[in-house]
């Protein structure tokens, strides 16, 4: 990527409106695990926040929460600007993607990504201009007859990302979509979501162990503490420089993994190794 090209910066006050609102949310699970408590978090249109916390802090739980995969046992999850449908959820608005690719082994890499669109009744034919745009956006377009036992783990996720994106969402979830890949793949799909996400304008929430994945993506960290899952800290990361190769071996890079690892230390204070 070229040094010529415009620095990370945060979305322009416009797009910072509230997408997704998270308000004093609890979950209690049925064997009594209470697994969030108390948990605010308002998440910005074209905001990349990274959920990060120690195992069991509940980050799944909220994620699956605000999909609308799971219920709150108190407290609310508003949606501001989007339309809402009988279930209370965003019509159309949030995609999830996990960190197995779930693709169906009998499906072509263009079934698997039909598979949304196929499920709200459009048919193939309609499909096709925006199956064919979500496999370009993640560089598989030349591979839409190919079976997923075909591809690599790498080229698997992104035929879920295809998936996730081709009904256009307002809101991206990704549950540690990157944690089974070697690190080499991982640091690739990481540049290429975060171009996704520069190009599309799409509002992110991943969830990652990682310090590193956190510092190189987010444009917000949020950090986890555990036992109840609640907010420890919330702070954006902004640089001057533009994330890329350059930027992974900058001293910003190292001050903002600095910064969330020290906070995330500060979280684990008390935990047992
Ligand atoms: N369906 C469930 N029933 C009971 N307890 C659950 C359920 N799902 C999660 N939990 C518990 O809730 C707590 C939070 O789990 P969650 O998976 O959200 O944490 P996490 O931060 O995503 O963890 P990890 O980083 O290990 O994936 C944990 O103690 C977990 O064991």
């Amino acid at each position: 990527m070229s040094r010529s090209e415009a620095p990370f910066t945060p979305p322009p006050p416009e797009q910072r409106r509230a997408l997704v609102v998270m308000k004093d949310v609890s979950k209690v699970f049925s064997n009594g695990t209470a697994a969030l408590t108390g948990m605010s978090l308002t998440v910005n249109g074209g905001e990349f926040v990274s959920l990060l916390g120690p195992s069991g802090c509940g980050k799944s739980t909220a994620l699956r929460i605000i999909a609308g995969l799971g219920d709150t046992t108190t407290g609310t999850i508003d949606w501001p600007s989007s339309r809402i449908n009988s279930k209370g959820l965003p019509e159309g608005d949030v995609s999830f993607v996990f960190q197995e690719p779930t693709l169906m082994p009998w499906a072509t890499v263009f079934g698997n990504v039909y598979l949304p669109l196929k499920l709200r009744g459009i048919s193939k034919a309609a499909a096709t201009a925006d199956i064919l745009a979500a496999l370009d956006r993640v560089g598989l377009k030349d591979f839409t007859g190919a079976y997923p036992r075909e591809l690599s783990g790498g080229m698997k996720m992104r035929v879920s990302i295809a998936r996730a994106l081709v009904t256009k969402p307002k809101l991206l979830l990704m549950d540690e979509p990157f944690a089974a890949l070697d690190e080499i793949t991982r640091q690739k799909l990481n540049d290429d979501v975060l171009k996704l996400w520069k190009e599309t304008g799409i509002t992110v929430i991943f969830v990652t162990h990682s310090v590193f994945e956190s510092a190189y993506l987010s444009s917000r960290i949020v950090v986890m503490k555990a036992r109840p899952g609640r907010v420890h800290a919330d702070f954006p990361l902004q640089t001057s420089l533009d994330r890329d190769a350059f930027y992974r071996t900058s001293e910003d890079y190292r001050q903002a993994c600095e910064t969330v690892s020290k906070t995330l230390i500060e979280a684990m204070d008390g935990e047992h190794h």
